[in-house]
């Protein structure tokens, strides 16, 4: 098997995680940045490219982990250089970009994976896996929590640069919530004003209301508002015979805690033993699924719903009033179709 050849643009917090996975995969590695690639190239042994375009032409996957603003840009630069393309979330700033980044990925016949790491934590794909087996009945609702420090760098914060809590943060969940019970039919949100805490120059806190299309309710919260603290996460499931509840016990890359499920006969599953990183797991699956032919965890039509949830989020915060989802259905052509 010839090796990978993969280059990341973007060389801050994230870029490790996935340079760790890169190596660990064998890859031959290739970085570049606006400034700061240099320490990545060396602490991974990965050669240091000098621009987006030089690198285009050395790789056959391009892994884009740079401010969310600029996913789509690079995603269609990469798209158009016949490319591969891993994207970390959200897959664009919008909906109608990530939809025009899935159409040019179709259009040229390369594979184009939103990493929504959340799917490999073994936590939520347990969840996933007993809800389906009818473990707690029908599903009717759920809950979601994710809190912990506010990013360090400033580009967050800003809706202009594709940031923002909802869309930066509460997208893991909002993600889950439709992985677990389908597509989205309204969308109400809440956030707190700016001033809240002065130490983040945004609203850190916010609550989202899902209604799905088959009748269950999500309710999503979401914080930068710990300062110092690693995220912790929270989910449960409830259908008509049971409940299923996990709550991080360390962060949300670590799973040390048995899932509860509870229904007829309170029943408490098996401990989940440390997992490899859900990171590796992403990057490995979409590598498999590019060797193997077959589809990834993620597809583009996921990267694209999430989006437009978080978009519809900030319509509804704007409007003081739940929004109908502009973006129904899950497949790639009803979504494209949606928001041509
Ligand atoms: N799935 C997950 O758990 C996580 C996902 N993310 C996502 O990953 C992405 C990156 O986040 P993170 O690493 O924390 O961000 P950082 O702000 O730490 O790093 C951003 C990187 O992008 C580089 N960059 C910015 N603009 C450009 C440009 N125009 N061309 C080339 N490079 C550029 C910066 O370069 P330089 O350093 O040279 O200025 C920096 O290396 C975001 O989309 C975020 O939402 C982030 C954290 C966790
Ligand atoms: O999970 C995460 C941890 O926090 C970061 C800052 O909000 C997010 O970008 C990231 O997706």
């Amino acid at each position: 098997m010839s090796t990978l050849k993969v280059g990341l643009i973007g060389a801050g917090g994230i870029s490790r995680v996935h340079a760790d996975a890169w190596r660990a995969l064998g890859a031959q590695g290739y970085v570049t940045s606006l400034a700061g690639a240099a320490e990545i190239a060396d602490a991974y042994g990965f050669t240091l490219v000098e621009d987006v375009d030089t690198l285009l032409g050395l790789v056959d996957i391009v892994d884009i982990v740079t401010p969310s603003s600029t996913h789509a840009d690079f995603a269609l630069r990469a798209i158009a250089r016949g490319l591969d393309v891993i994207c970390e979330k959200p897959l664009a700033a919008t909906a109608e970009a990530a939809a025009a980044v899935a159409r040019a990925a179709e259009e040229a016949g390369v594979r184009l994976f939103p990493a929504h790491v959340v799917r490999y934590m073994g936590e939520y794909a347990a969840i996933k896996a007993h809800v389906e087996a009818g473990r707690i009945g029908t599903l009717a609702v759920q809950r979601f929590s994710r809190t912990g420090s506010a990013p360090q760098t400033p580009w967050f914060f800003s809706e202009s640069t594709g940031g923002g809590v909802i869309r930066d943060l509460m997208i893991h969940d909002i993600d889950q919530a439709v992985w677990f019970a389908g597509p989205v039919a309204t969308v109400y949100a809440v956030q707190n004003p700016p001033t809240i805490d002065d130490r983040v120059p945004a609203p850190v806190t916010s609550h989202v209301v899902l209604t799905h299309r088959n009748g269950v309710i999500s309710h999503i919260h979401g914080s930068w508002g710990a300062p110092g603290m690693p995220f912790r996460t929270s989910v449960e499931v409830a259908g008509s015979e049971g409940r299923l509840r996990y709550d991080s016990a360390e962060d949300h890359t670590t799973r040390t805690d048995a899932l509860l499920l509870e229904g007829g006969a309170t029943d408490y599953l098996p401990p989940m033993s440390p997992q490899e990183s859900p990171y590796y797991a992403e990057i490995a699956d979409f590598v498999a699924s590019l060797r193997e032919g077959r589809d990834a965890r993620v597809s583009p039509a996921d990267g694209i719903e999430a989006v437009a949830v978080a978009e519809a989020a900030y319509a509804s915060i704007a409007a003081g009033a739940p929004v109908e989802l502009a973006v129904p259905g899950r497949s790639v052509a009803e979504i494209q179709e949606a928001v041509r």
